[in-house]
């Protein structure tokens, strides 16, 4: 007989019994550890976004090691050439010395940018992705309130990091947000020259901007997507429909070891992919602008594509002005305010709209099909048209060149475009899902149409109904039942506007609603099909 010779504690082991008798974590890990995580493709956008975060940092601590933060006036004496001598400011010549004269700077400055670029464009994405299937219904709405804030900071990050190198690009950017400041009545002038130390430029708004970019924003942004993450965990993640799969529980792969060797490689696939676009593809060659000076206005220059929206929402603005007791009124800058700020707020609060209007107090757990809930999806295809048209109003110059129009024209037709086509939008995108829902109904009740016609003995032609498979039968059965809110008069016996409000709401966001077959319509059409 042997016995088992009691082995010896590795390094490894002391050291993580050392770490998990001081602070319990082995209890957190293995929770964490055994999380489960279901797979979709669509989940990747979330993950995206988040690592290309992390290719963000490091860049930018690479990149804050050689920026100088100041508009102190310095003449250029680097190894650009054609910019030899040149008076500039001390954050424009660092820019430059990162991008000529430190190894790997200028790799670094476009990996900075790309992975800023591709950042934006994952959280817009996913933050669609989280639209369409509704996955903000409760108890996801808070996180969804969260994610939007995080975008919010994310467009603010870019702005503020776009105008630190100072060349003649970030110049006019601040310009602009000079000039709306300026547009707000009465207070408009004190607060430009509260952020600028004076009349713009300045010689403060680098250095402010600075520490916003690379300290406050930075940590505010952290904290939030470390909120996002907890939040995430809690309230386990959605799946979509699936055998097995419920309301209840959650289908995927755990954390250890799986989910972790996946998402740790899909890291460095975000990553290699940021470093292969950044050593081919040049972004932001500040060295072609020349530093900033406010006289020069550059034509068919662009923002940074996140920032477009706003730039487009400036050009599609009509030129309106009016002076109220000695106080000049720029429409052509409060009416784009006001439409940016409500459409802000409209997305940021549309989890409790939605909820209000259809009176759904239910947890949701299983995401749900854009085509099952029509009208929600018209409202996002209406809401993507409108921030796309806007978008490309920001071009609006280019196209008139590019296409050899009138720019006023294309500035009318755009104009057009995005009053009216949300409507035209939402009604066809509506249209479209009610008819996939009706085609839903219809195979799930006789299955898929084969082509294969067969004569029977009685001289009847039918046609062969292929019946459908088990996993694509639970996909479409999964529909879940939404009901109107019913219109019920208050404590007092009265029926106030608010109710009547909402009851209109309610009906418009249920017409034509198309109802889930139910168990007796499968039975009975098993039985037809016999
Ligand atoms: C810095 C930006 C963001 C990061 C890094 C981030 C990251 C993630 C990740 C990794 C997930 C899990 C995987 C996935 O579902 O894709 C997730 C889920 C989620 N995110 Fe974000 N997100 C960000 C912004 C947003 C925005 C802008 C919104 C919405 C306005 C949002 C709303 C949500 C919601 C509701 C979930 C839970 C989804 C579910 O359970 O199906 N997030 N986020
Ligand atoms: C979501 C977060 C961030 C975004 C979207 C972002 C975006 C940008 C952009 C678009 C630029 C202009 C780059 C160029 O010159 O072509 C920039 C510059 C810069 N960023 Fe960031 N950034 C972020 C976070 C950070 C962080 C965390 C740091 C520091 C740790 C940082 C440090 C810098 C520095 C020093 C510059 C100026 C250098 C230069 O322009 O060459 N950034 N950032």
């Amino acid at each position: 007989m042997t016995t088992a010779t009691p082995q010896r504690p590795t390094l490894t082991s002391k050291a993580s019994n050392y770490l998990d008798e001081r602070t319990s974590i082995s209890t957190m890990v293995s929770m964490l550890g055994r999380k489960i995580f279901p797979d979709h493709w669509s989940f990747m956008l979330g993950e995206v976004a988040l690592y290309s975060f992390v290719v963000i940092l490091l860049s930018g601590t690479f990149l804050t090691f050689f920026f100088e933060p100041s508009m102190a006036e310095v003449h250029y004496e680097g190894s650009y050439v054609p910019l030899k001598g040149i008076e500039m400011s001390a954050a424009y010549a660092s820019a430059l010395d990162i991008s000529f004269d430190i190894r790997g700077g200028l790799l670094m400055r476009q990996i900075h940018h790309w992975a800023a670029l591709l950042f934006v464009a994952a959280i817009g994405l996913h933050m669609l992705r989280v639209f369409f299937t509704g996955a903000f219904r409760k108890p996801r709405e808070l996180n969804w309130v969260i994610g939007f804030i995080l975008f919010i900071l994310a467009m603010a990050e870019g702005f503020t990091g776009y105008s630190l190198p100072d060349d003649l690009l970030s110049g006019n950017g601040l310009a602009i947000i000079n000039g709306m400041i300026k547009g707000i009545p009465i207070v408009g002038t004190w607060i430009s020259y509260l952020l600028f130390g004076g009349h713009f430029p300045g010689h403060d708004i680098v250095p402010r901007l600075f520490v916003l970019h690379i300290m406050l924003l930075p940590a505010i942004l952290i904290v939030m997507i470390g909120l996002h993450m907890v939040l995430m965990v809690v309230n386990k993640h959605t799946q979509f429909a699936g055998p097995g799969r419920t309301n209840d529980n959650v289908v995927g792969v755990p954390v250890m070891p799986m989910f972790a060797a996946k998402a740790g490689s899909f890291f460095f696939i975000v990553f290699g992919v940021i470093a292969l676009i950044s050593a081919t593809f040049t972004i932001n060659p500040i060295w072609n602008y020349g530093p900033y000076d406010p006289s020069p206005v550059s034509a068919g220059t662009q923002p940074d594509w996140y920032i477009g929206f706003a730039d487009g929402a400036l050009r599609l603005a009509p030129g309106l002005e009016s002076e109220i007791l000695g106080l000049t009124l720029s429409w052509n800058i409060l009416l784009p305010m006001a439409v940016l700020g409500l459409f802000i707020v409209l997305v940021m609060f549309y989890p409790f709209i939605e909820a209000w209007i259809t009176g759904d107090k239910r947890e949701h757990h299983i995401a749900e099909r854009p085509r099952n809930n029509p009208t929600r999806t018209a409202i996002g295809a209406a809401g993507v048209w409108f921030y796309a048209i806007m978008w490309a109003a920001a071009s609006s110059d280019l196209i008139a060149t590019h296409f050899h129009l009138n720019v006023f024209q294309v500035t009318w037709a755009l104009q057009a475009m995005l009053v009216l086509g949300p409507f035209l939008v939402f009604w066809l995108t509506k249209r479209i899902a009610i008819g996939l829902q009706k085609k839903d109904r219809e195979i799930l009740l006789h299955g898929y149409e084969s082509g294969n016609i067969r004569r029977l003995p009685g001289g009847a032609y039918i046609e062969v109904h292929e019946p459908v498979g088990e996993y694509e039968s639970w996909r479409l059965k999964s529909f879940e039942a939404y009901e109107p809110v019913m219109v019920r008069p208050n404590e007092q016996g009265r029926i106030t506007a608010g109710v009547r409000a909402r009851a209109a709401l309610t009906r418009w966001f249920f017409e034509d609603r198309i109802a889930p077959v139910t168990r007796g319509e499968l039975e009975a059409a098993k039985h037809d099909d016999h």
